[in-house]
């Protein structure tokens, strides 16, 4: 692993790394952000948040506002990129922001070019807690969380892996992603028409479907004047779904708030809390 960068924040540490993955073959970068208990020799849980389209491991770490009370919480936080990145790596024919680079939507692509280096699911859900488990002062205790497309990322694989997680929340997550275009064109590009391939990365699919041994519970967030409520976030689509299942779900509609780290910042702190308190 390459150190990119490294700043001290609030009395602990915000670095970046850079290093060659075996999942995706290419060259990842992530930020991780360890408070102060680490100076002292303690090791602490770790929150994984997940960007959305056209992010990099720089959105959350430089908008979200959330060091001083993980900092106070004892909490690390680790930011991926949100897709396998490089000369060699497949975009979108016409560069388009919602698919491709900035836009691997956490699958494990099956069509070819994507599925040289898509392997997004696998790269967060194994790959990345083993190499920072075999790095930093952390312990085994782990939760997810993300926006947007991320928050899609993190329902789907905290779902997923039960065992992993001991929290799952998402500010604006894409909810149902084979009934909205975003989702409709990535699951089709990345693993083909078979939509059956694509229940496996669909929450509510999962949620009505589930046959998990544990119920994480889920904590999201909503603006109510987020532009893309209706026709790509569709939050209403996964608590019907979490009614039906009896699941432990709940869903926060903000008034006001948009599709912004604005709104990220301004829930970011019960998130941290919500999380603290089930490891
Ligand atoms: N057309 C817009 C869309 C990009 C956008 O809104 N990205 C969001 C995530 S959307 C769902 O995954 C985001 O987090 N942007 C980065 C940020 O720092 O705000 C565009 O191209 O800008």
């Amino acid at each position: 692993m390459e150190l990119v960068a490294s700043n001290k924040v609030v009395g602990g540490w915000h670095k970046r790394y850079r290093h060659a993955s075996e999942t995706t073959h290419c060259n990842m970068t992530f930020a991780i952000f360890l408070p102060e208990a680490v100076n002292k020799g303690n090791k602490v849980p770790v929150l994984y948040w997940l960007s959305g389209l056209t992010c990099t491991d720089e959105n959350f770490m430089q908008k979200a506002g959330a060091f001083k009370l993980a900092n106070e919480l004892g909490i690390a936080i680790v930011a991926p990129d949100t897709s396998p990145r490089g000369d060699d790596v497949a975009d979108d024919a016409k560069g388009s922001y919602d698919f491709g680079l900035g836009a691997g939507f956490y699958v494990n692509a099956t069509m070819p070019p994507y599925k040289t280096h898509y392997q997004m699911y696998d790269y967060i859900a194994s790959e990345l807690p083993k190499l920072v488990q075999a790095h930093f002062p952390v312990t085994t205790q782990q939760a997810i969380s993300g926006h947007s497309m991320g928050g899609h990322g993190a329902l789907v694989i905290g779902m997923r892996n039960a065992q992993s997680y001991s929290s799952i929340s998402a500010f604006s997550p894409i909810c149902n992603p084979m009934q909205c275009p975003w989702g409709v064109k990535a699951f089709t590009g990345y693993l083909g028409i078979d939509t059956k391939q694509w229940q496996q990365y669909d929450a509510t699919a999962l949620m009505l479907n589930q046959q998990f041994d544990a119920q994480t519970p889920i904590l999201i967030d909503q603006g109510d004047a987020d532009n893309f409520l209706e026709e790509q976030l569709q939050p209403w689509s996964l608590q019907k779904a979490a009614e039906q299942v009896n699941y432990p779900f709940v869903l926060n509609m903000r008034e006001g708030y948009d599709h912004s780290y604005f709104f990220i910042s301004s829930f970011i702190d019960e998130h941290l809390r919500f999380h603290a308190k089930h490891f």
